[in-house]
């Protein structure tokens, strides 16, 4: 505990040190060594953000705390007075404590810059210990020398926990005076994304994957600063008049690279890097490579760089969608930066207290994730009003709150908001939730802001974006504590926030999205239980208030409840959730999550099952890695375009069997068929007349190729569905002996919305409620979307595109003959948005002649025959009788052709 005089002097540093808000900096050097804008390499390098930093996110500066003072202090009486960078001295030892150095230099030389990669390990070390691996570079006459080291560090008495960490250290005046990047007054941070504390991640695992800084230290040789870049971002500099005796000697003098270890004499010495010997080799030791040298002139050798992650890999489309209604201004913390400035609102001991008072008063953060009601606690009240959704497997969620501006007392708080949880057990629940807050005890005003906070350990762990290790902000220009204006007016215009939280499918980070913006992420890693159950399990959309028991409790959201309808109560809309595959739902309108069966993988007791679950409810579902490439669906929709752009003339030449214009089935919907199993010959044909003398082979032989992959996949499909109707055994004997004479045609479909389509107030119907006469049919849609299913209660239920998926759906004639164990259902196509859209849909149907009836083993003991046999061909006829009924669904079902009213057991 530090005496008054101390704290004094501590907060005479912390005055010196914390700069105003608000200041110019360089933000670039004059000269840049070609290695740092070279093209990127190997090493893939997740970054997490230090401790206490900036909520505004601007740029990420950790501000010297009167803690971290207090640390540096106890270390220094400990006799760590900082790394060591530029020693002549071998190990050695003094009163206090012991350090290790194992190390390459060069020098004396003449240069101007240095690089090199460090392999990055986290040796375990105890509190008082520290150990760095470093490069660095000094200069000046013994008295005078200065130096200035970069690398990792385990320190936990300088910095939170046992965290490998970027780190910068400088001494000067003989290494009298030295400091750790932002401890005293020197170094000048420039980057937003990479404070000179981040944490390090992933680190490199023995015999195992390794992962390098790739660090660099030069001189811009106008102005003289030395920059300090890591892969191909400056983060900083270090004024020229800092180091006078380099400009004394004017260049720097010597180099070196390695590692060291420092530890209090009464403790065992840690490990230095991996702990093991350069013996042992690649993956097992620690290294440094890739050195180069930049010399006076400027002259390098082999550069290479790489650069820090700031675009998630996978983006869901919603996030480059257009915009929703609603404008909506931002303003950040009221302050506005003239150019070639950057905010810098760095952690204030105010801000510290204000979160340790709220602590105190019993609200620890925003509940993202409760199922608990309302609830009392002895400090304080919490109240909720939330929807959810799950537990399922997803990969996102996105929705549009509305921004109100509850009135609140000074220890209260309002929220609204969207979230996502997983974890298997209650010790690994964790959460990230999203929205807007008021809350003026954390934050200073009244003003409503955006706020991200998540938990972790059960919940146990929580931050806010920036006041803990976890949240990295990318964006430059929203930071997550921006005041939202407006805010909605009761009974006058409604604001919304448009909001998404959403994985990246390759990295497994997950990324916040603010309209169409990518706010920044939290690794991966710090979700673990969501990495073992793959993927988060449910989402929350609502409000959530907070106050004191001696207090009343604040309005929620708008204050006014949900019965007063729009433009007075709160309201959270356009919910979406986005599956693990990417395909987006609406979990409002009963959303179904129709299973996808992987043709790769092996059919597991638990595929089969919600199969034939999806089967007997929906009659509909998707099937992946069915061997089609993107590159085949993207030249059909091309050629079918082709086709449909020719002359109605031409195309109604090709008679009604194959051309449907578009008067007939709707106004808005064309097809052509092309039937197999000849589908070149079919094509041919059609090209033909639609073409004439220009010959169009691409189309006959592209056709060809997947209508003949279709027939397979039909088949394969057929087969699974046997099976899990009648078991292996029976179902393949059923295939043989009912299924092996099926045959299939293509219909390629081309929906032209009328103009007026986004603003029609009815919906638009490019196809209506139908049933197929087929016994499966496979669909391919193009990115529009707008294909729906209708659910037995006679909602409609959106099945969305998705690039990787085919759905795949039960007609009329597998109802029939499965006896209804198979549903076909009715489905429809809507027309939402002014595009053309493109279907590709296979029908696998039997033979005109065959004689349909449900076998015993399908009907089950003691269950009843629900369809007479009847033969294809007439069903086909009693359909297409009527132009109407091959469409039109209503009257013209096989139920209504062939159903059994009365239960007949004991008819066969
Ligand atoms: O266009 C679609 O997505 C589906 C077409 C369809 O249902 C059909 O042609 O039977
Ligand atoms: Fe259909």
């Amino acid at each position: 505990i530090p005496s008054k005089e101390e704290k004094k002097e501590m907060e005479r540093q912390l005055k010196a040190i914390n700069k105003p808000a608000i200041k110019s900096f360089k933000l670039k050097p004059t000269t840049v060594p070609e290695w740092i804008t070279g093209n990127n390499t190997s090493g893939r390098f997740g970054l997490q953000q230090e401790g206490i930093s900036c909520p505004d996110g601007t740029v990420i500066v950790k501000r010297t705390t009167m803690q971290d003072l207090m640390h540096a202090q106890r270390l220094k009486s400990m006799g760590f007075d900082g790394p060591r960078p530029f020693l002549t001295e071998r190990n050695n030892t003094d009163l206090n404590g012991k350090f290790y150095f194992a190390k390459a230099d060069i020098g004396p030389a003449s240069f101007s810059g240095v690089k090199g990669n460090i392999n990055i390990w986290k040796p375990k070390i105890l509190q008082d210990q520290v150990s760095l691996a470093f490069i660095s570079v000094g200069g000046g006459p013994k008295e005078k020398f200065a130096s200035i080291s970069i690398g990792w560090m385990v320190n936990p008495s300088l910095y939170y926990g046992d965290y490998v960490r970027l780190y910068a250290s400088w001494t000067i005046h003989g290494s009298q005076t030295g400091c750790y990047d932002m401890s005293c007054p020197g170094f000048v941070q420039v980057s937003k994304t990479t404070p000179i504390s981040a944490i390090l991640q992933p680190i490199s695992i023995y015999d195992g994957p390794q992962y390098e800084l790739r660090l660099s230290l030069y001189q811009d040789r106008v102005k003289g600063d030395w920059w300090f870049a890591f892969k191909d971002e400056n983060i900083g500099y270090w004024p020229a008049s800092l180091f006078k005796s380099w400009r004394e000697s004017n260049n720097a003098n010597y180099a070196s690279w390695g590692g060291q270890v420092y530890s209090p004499v009464t403790e065992k010495a840690p490990v230095m890097g991996s702990g093991h010997w350069p013996i042992e080799g690649l993956k097992k030791a620690a290294y440094v490579n890739g050195i180069k040298i930049i010399d006076r002139s400027g002259t390098v050798f082999d550069p290479e760089v790489g650069s820090v992650k700031l675009k998630p890999t996978t983006v869901p489309e919603w996030i480059t969608g257009n915009n929703g209604s609603g404008s909506f201004d931002l303003l950040q913390e009221g302050i506005s930066c003239p150019d070639g400035t950057v905010i810098v609102k760095r952690t204030t001991m105010q801000d510290l207290m204000h979160a340790q008072r709220l602590k105190s008063m019993g609200f620890d953060g925003p509940r993202p994730f409760l199922k608990e009601s309302n609830n009392t606690n002895l400090n304080g009240k919490f109240y909720f009003a939330t929807a959810d959704y799950g537990p399922d497997r997803f990969g996102g969620v996105k929705g549009n709150i509305n921004v109100w501006k509850p009135k609140i007392l000074q220890d209260q708080v309002s929220i609204a908001y969207i979230a996502v949880s997983g974890g298997t057990i209650e010790e690994n629940l964790a959460s990230i939730s999203v929205g807007w807050v008021v809350n003026p005890s954390m934050y200073s005003g009244d003003h409503v802001r955006l706020y991200a906070y998540w938990t972790t350990h059960g919940n146990m762990t929580g931050c806010y974006a920036t006041s803990c290790p976890g949240f990295v902000q990318v964006s430059k220009t929203i930071p997550v504590s921006a005041i939202l204006q407006p805010s909605s007016i009761y009974n006058g215009p409604q604001y919304e926030l448009r909001l998404s939280l959403f994985q990246d499918r390759v990295k497994g980070d997950w990324w916040f999205a603010f309209k169409d913006e990518n706010v920044g992420y939290w690794p991966a890693s710090l979700f673990k239980s969501w990495r073992e159950s793959n993927s988060a399990n449910h989402a929350f959309w609502g409000g959530q208030v907070y106050s004191p028991v001696t207090e009343k409790t604040p309005p929620m959201g708008s204050g006014h409840w949900p019965s007063e309808g729009f433009h007075k109560s709160a309201y959270v809309s356009g919910l979406q959730i986005m599956d693990s595959y990417g395909t987006v739902f609406n979990p409002e309108s009963g959303t179904v999550k129709l299973p996808v069966l992987d043709l790769t993988q092996p059919i597991e007791s638990s595929v089969l099952s919600s199969l034939s679950e999806a089967c007997k409810e929906w009659g509909f579902f998707y099937v992946t890695n069915h061997g089609i490439s993107k590159e085949m669906f993207s030249k059909i929709c091309s050629l079918s375009r082709d086709v449909f752009r020719v002359p109605l003339e031409s195309k109604l030449k090709l008679g009604p069997f194959s051309y449907t214009p578009r008067y007939i089935a709707s106004p808005y919907f064309e097809s052509l068929v092309v039937s197999g199993p000849d589908f070149s010959g079919s094509a041919k044909a059609s090209a033909d007349v639609l073409f004439q003398d220009h010959h169009k082979p691409e189309l006959r032989e592209t056709l060809q190729e997947y209508g003949a992959k279709m027939a397979d996949l039909s088949k394969r499909l057929i087969k699974i569905l046997l099976m899990i109707t009648l078991g292996e055994e029976t179902g393949k004997r059923f295939y043989q002996t009912e299924f092996s004479n099926c045959h299939g045609y293509l219909r390629l479909v081309n929906y032209t919305p009328p103009h007026d389509v986004e603003k029609q107030k009815e919906l638009v119907e490019g196809l209506g409620m139908h049933t197929d006469m087929s016994c499966i049919t496979i669909v391919y849609q193009d990115s529009v979307g707008g294909l729906q299913m209708r659910s037995k209660e006679g909602k409609w239920i959106d099945i969305n595109p998705c690039e990787d998926l085919l759905v795949v759906n039960i007609g009329d004639l597998m109802q029939a003959w499965s006896n209804g164990r198979l549903r076909s259902s009715e489905h429809r196509v809507v027309l939402r948005k002014l595009v053309n859209r493109i279907s590709l849909a296979f029908f696998l149907c039997f033979e005109d002649e065959k004689v349909i009836l449900a076998p015993e083993e399908i009907i089950g003991e003691g269950n009843c025959r629900s369809y007479k046999s009847f033969k294809c061909s007439e069903y086909l006829k009693f359909r297409q009788s009527n132009e109407v009924g091959k469409f039109e669904k209503i009257g013209y079902t096989v139920t209504d052709f062939a159903g059994l009213t009365l239960a007949q057991p004991d008819d066969p």
